[in-house]
C-alpha cells in the first residue's frame, strides 16, 4: 500500500506529515494528518485518532488545535483523517449544503445510492486506516484512542462504542450527541442509509448505549455559548443515556466557549492527558 507524503514539517521535535493514499474503501485517493512525537523514533508510539467536524478536511485540526506540543510531551501520534471522499465522480449534497455530502460524511457506511458508492467512512476509519498506518509508520495498533469535534465527536463516540475492545479512551468535544435526534443527523443518516430508523441505531450513540453497548469512561467537553448546543448536539441525552446504563460520563459546561477551534485548543491538552492516561496504564 503506497502512503504518499504531501508535506512535512517539525513540530516539537516530531514530525507534522500530511499523507495521501488511494483508499479502497471510499474508491478515492484519501488524505490524512499525522503527527509523530520525538518518541516513534525509537520505537512504535500509541495512536490517537481525531475525528473533525463538518466543513473540515485533515487541516483544520492540524493547523488550529495545537495538539503537537502536548502529543509530544505524552509521546503520541496523533492521526487526523478527511472527513469524506472527495473528487470530481464523489456524488454531493444536491445543494452543496456544508451538512451533507463532500465534508460530511459521518462516519457511515453509505447503503443508499448514490452514495453508497464512495461514502464508507466508518469502514475507513475503523478498518482500512489503521491498517494503512501500521503498515507505514511507527504505530502501536495496542494502544488506540479517539476523540471528535461535533460531527467528529459523534464518530468517535460511535466508533469506540461498536469497538469497546480497541480503544482506550473516548472524548469528545461538543459532540453530535444523538443524530437520529437533530436535523443535521436526520438528514445525513436518511440520505446517507435511507428511511429505515433501525439501520439508524448504529450510527448514535446514544442508541448504542441504550441497545448495550459500553465503553470505560467518556469525557466530553461542551462550550455554552455553542450556537449548535440546543438544536443539534443535546448533550443532555448523552448525558441521560450514559447515567442509565452506568457509564461514567465527564461533561464538563464551559461558559461563554463556542463551537471553533478556539475553544477546542483551550481544552485539547486536558483531553489529550486524559488519552495519554489510559493508552499508557496497563490492561
Ligand atoms: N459553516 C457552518 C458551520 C460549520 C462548522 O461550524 N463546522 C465546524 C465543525 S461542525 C468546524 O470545525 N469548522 C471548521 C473550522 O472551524 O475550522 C455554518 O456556517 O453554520
Amino acid at each position: 500500500m503506497t502512503v504518499e507524503t504531501v508535506s512535512e514539517n517539525r513540530s516539537f521535535g516530531g514530525r507534522q506529515l500530511v499523507c495521501r493514499h488511494r483508499s479502497s474503501e471510499t474508491g478515492t485517493d484519501m488524505r490524512f494528518s499525522l503527527y509523530l512525537p520525538p518518541a516513534a523514533e525509537s520505537g512504535p508510539v500509541p495512536l490517537v485518532w481525531f475525528l473533525s467536524g463538518l466543513t473540515c478536511t485533515e487541516e483544520n485540526f492540524t493547523t488550529k488545535a495545537g495538539a503537537q506540543r502536548v502529543a509530544a510531551k505524552h509521546g503520541l501520534a496523533v492521526v487526523a483523517p478527511d472527513t469524506s471522499p472527495r473528487g470530481e465522480t464523489v456524488p454531493d449534497d444536491a445543494d452543496a449544503a456544508y451538512d451533507f455530502g463532500l465534508g460530511a460524511g459521518f462516519y457511515v457506511d453509505a447503503t443508499a445510492a448514490p452514495f453508497d458508492r464512495n461514502y464508507r467512512m466508518a469502514s475507513y476509519i475503523e478498518t482500512e486506516l489503521p491498517e494503512v498506518l501500521a503498515g507505514a509508520f511507527p504505530v502501536d495498533g495496542r494502544r488506540q484512542s479517539i476523540m471528535g469535534h461535533s460531527m467528529g465527536g459523534h464518530g468517535a463516540l460511535t466508533i469506540a462504542l461498536r469497538n469497546p475492545d480497541r480503544y482506550k479512551a473516548v472524548s469528545a468535544f461538543a459532540p453530535i450527541a444523538s443524530p437520529i435526534n437533530c436535523p443535521w443527523g436526520q438528514k445525513a443518516l436518511s440520505g446517507y442509509l435511507g428511511r429505515d430508523e433501525a439501520e439508524w441505531r448504529r450510527y448514535d450513540a446514544c442508541a448504542l448505549i441504550e441497545d448495550g453497548h459500553r465503553v470505560g469512561d467518556i469525557l466530553v467537553d461542551q462550550g455554552l455559548a455553542d450556537g449548535f448546543l440546543e438544536n443539534q448536539l443535546k448533550p443532555e441525552l448523552l448525558e441521560a443515556a450514559c447515567g442509565k446504563a452506568g457509564i461514567p460520563l465527564t461533561l464538563r459546561r464551559q461558559e461563554g466557549y463556542d463551537h471553533s477551534y478556539f475553544f477546542i485548543a483551550t481544552f485539547v491538552e486536558d483531553h489529550l492527558d486524559w488519552h495519554a492516561e489510559r493508552l499508557t496504564s496497563e490492561g
